[in-house]
């Protein structure tokens, strides 16, 4: 394919005017003197010219109107036009996109040390988490503090030390469905449960408190929340992180995200106080985050909103993904009867119909685990994850990357390479048949064109709850497929290419019919149940 120009003004356009000064003299003619990365403007133009109109507004608006809905198909768009590794101004930062798995690993791994560091952005950094909460922070002393203290809770042995609760959840969201399938008669849209258990173990691990009912007013608040979170904090979709000019001025933007900062205050650092209050009356609190940096407080120096925004991120982390995950799961199956059929087949052989599939039985399921893998290949909840920023100038390959440059991981590219993935676009877990690693192990493999899949992106700021995802989304979607057939309901065809939530990625809601797949289940759930129930704590 011809290169294409790089354009840094083209005549109709006074796009320059968004620069600073300091870019447009030294940086730019950098820029231009050792950089290939492509800039791109040329939708800036063709969009000027649609309105007929040269006006730096409009160039402006031009690139977010497209990366406003569905960032991730724009970007692979560009990819495809543009190459690897390439570059697109918004406002007034330059960011390059990653879409390659080596580039990928040298960039945020091999080069970790300089690409390791947050964009302090408007809305989601300066706002929302005040630049704590581990995600939002820079790469410094403090987020490396946040990182250790997150680790206390998701290492291996932590996540070890609280595999009970995950297992009793996954029980609990498996009760519930049978209990409202209606033995395969009644339609039940399965998402909530699907959040609900999510929710359930990321409070349990935070706040040592779970719901006991889906209609629980935690649960509606929650997922409020978390999905107010992702939908103010697209990393490319926000108009005014780029324009600064705009965060000077009241905007709808603006003030959502100060009014999720106070709920987040209040909800979870309202929970935080009740913990420490009982802690302080001599009261028994369960093992927990909280409890972990309540009692660190003063030897880590963690202020109030330290603790209130690592809590905030646990819960916000862990529930939109996870849950997708499992969501897109339910979603798929109706559709891929052969798939059900075959994993049946797998947990019948090892697992048998006298009691449920455990995370020691993981290793010999591995059906059911390239089907995992291939959802979450098909449907990453963040395909863009979240950017990192370079810390200094640097040289990559022939690529000159300036300081301040924010980093985007284009694994919506990765995961539909056609050479690594045959067909991209079919939902086929055969495609994982020899893959026995788990997601975490994947990560670290030398080759990163083996890797499994990118959702859980790279380098120092890989997601740090890989772990205990992957052990939540392996236990519910092997018990779903030993306990139901699931199946699609004439005239509510499930739509398995829009989304739900702008930047984080669930299917639109959706209805499914549960089987029971034998009479026992019932038996063994509620043996299950009693063995596990440990009765809720009200913290409400
Ligand atoms: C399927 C489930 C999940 C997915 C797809 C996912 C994805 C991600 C991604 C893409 C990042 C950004 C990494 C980067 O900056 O390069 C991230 C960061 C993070 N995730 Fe997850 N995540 C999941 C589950 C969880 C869970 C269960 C937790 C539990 C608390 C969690 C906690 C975090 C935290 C604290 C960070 C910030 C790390 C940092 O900035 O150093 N995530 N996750």
């Amino acid at each position: 394919m011809e290169e294409p120009t790089l354009i840094l003004a083209s005549p109709r356009s006074n796009y320059h005017a968004f620069l600073p000064i300091s870019l447009m003299g030294g940086f730019l003619r950098e820029l231009s003197e050792h950089l290939r990365i492509k800039v791109w403007f040329a939708f800036v133009a063709a969009y000027a010219n649609f309105l007929g109109t040269n006006s730096s507004v409009d160039h402006v608006l031009g690139s977010f109107l497209s990366l406003k809905r569905y960032p991730e198909r724009t970007l692979h768009r560009w990819a495809k036009y543009y190459g690897p590794i390439y570059s697109v101004w918004l406002g007034n930062q330059l960011f390059v996109i990653v879409s390659e798995p080596g580039i990928a690993k040298g960039l945020m791994a091999t080069h970790g040390a300089v690409f390791s560091d947050r964009k302090e952005m408007f809305i989601k950094s300066q706002t929302v988490l005040v630049g704590r909460g581990i995600t939002a922070s820079p790469y410094s002393k403090r987020w490396r503090k946040h990182r250790r203290i997150a680790s206390l809770w998701l290492s291996r042995k932590a996540v070890e030390s609280y595999t009970h609760v995950l297992d009793f959840e996954a029980t609990d969201m498996i009760s519930h469905l049978h209990r409202d399938c209606g033995n395969g008669m009644a339609d039940v849209n399965p998402q909530v449960y699907a959040d609900q258990c999510s929710l359930n173990n990321m409070l349990t691990i935070t706040f040592s408190f779970r719901t006991d009912s889906a209609h629980h007013p935690m649960v509606a608040l929650a997922l409020r929340l978390s999905r107010e979170f992702m939908n103010i904090t697209g990393p490319v979709s926000n108009l005014v992180d780029f324009v600064p000019i705009l965060q000077r001025l009241p905007s709808s933007m603006r003030c959502r995200a100060r009014t999720l900062h106070s709920e987040l205050v209040n909800v979870y650092g309202g929970l935080i106080k009740e913990i420490a209050e009982k802690m302080q009356a001599g009261g028994e609190v369960q093992d927990c985050l909280v409890k972990t940096m309540l009692l660190r407080k003063e030897k880590e120096a963690l202020d109030e909103l330290d603790v209130t925004m690592l809590a905030s991120a646990f819960i916000i982390g862990g529930i939109e993904t996870t849950a997708s995950v499992m969501q897109w799961f339910t979603a798929l199956i109706p559709a891929h009867p052969h798939v059900q059929t075959r994993a049946q087949e797998e947990l019948d052989r090892v697992v048998g119909r006298d009691r449920l599939p455990t995370v020691e039985d993981e290793a010999n399921l591995p059906y059911c685990s390239a089907i995992v893998k291939e959802v979450e290949r098909c449907h990453n909840p963040f395909w863009l994850g979240t950017p990192h920023m370079a810390n200094r100038d640097s040289v990559y390959g022939e690529h000159l990357i300036p300081k301040g440059t924010v980093v985007v991981l284009n694994t919506w590219t990765m995961h539909h390479d056609p050479e690594r993935w045959g067909s991209p676009m079919e939902f086929a877990p055969d495609r994982y048949a020899n893959e026995q690693l788990h997601s975490s192990a994947s990560a670290k493999l030398p080759n990163p064109k083996e890797r499994d899949h990118w959702i859980f992106a790279a380098g120092r700021r890989i997601c740090p709850g890989m772990l205990v995802a992957e052990r939540e989304i392996r236990l519910t979607v092997s018990r779903m497929l030993w306990a139901f057939d699931t199946h699609p309901i004439a005239g509510k065809p499930i739509d398995l290419n829009e989304y739900d939530g702008e930047s984080g990625r669930s299917p639109m809601p959706f209805e499914v019919r549960l089987r029971p797949r034998f009479p026992g289940v019932r038996k063994i759930l509620e043996e299950e149940s009693e063995r596990w129930r440990i009765g809720s704590t009200s913290h409400c």
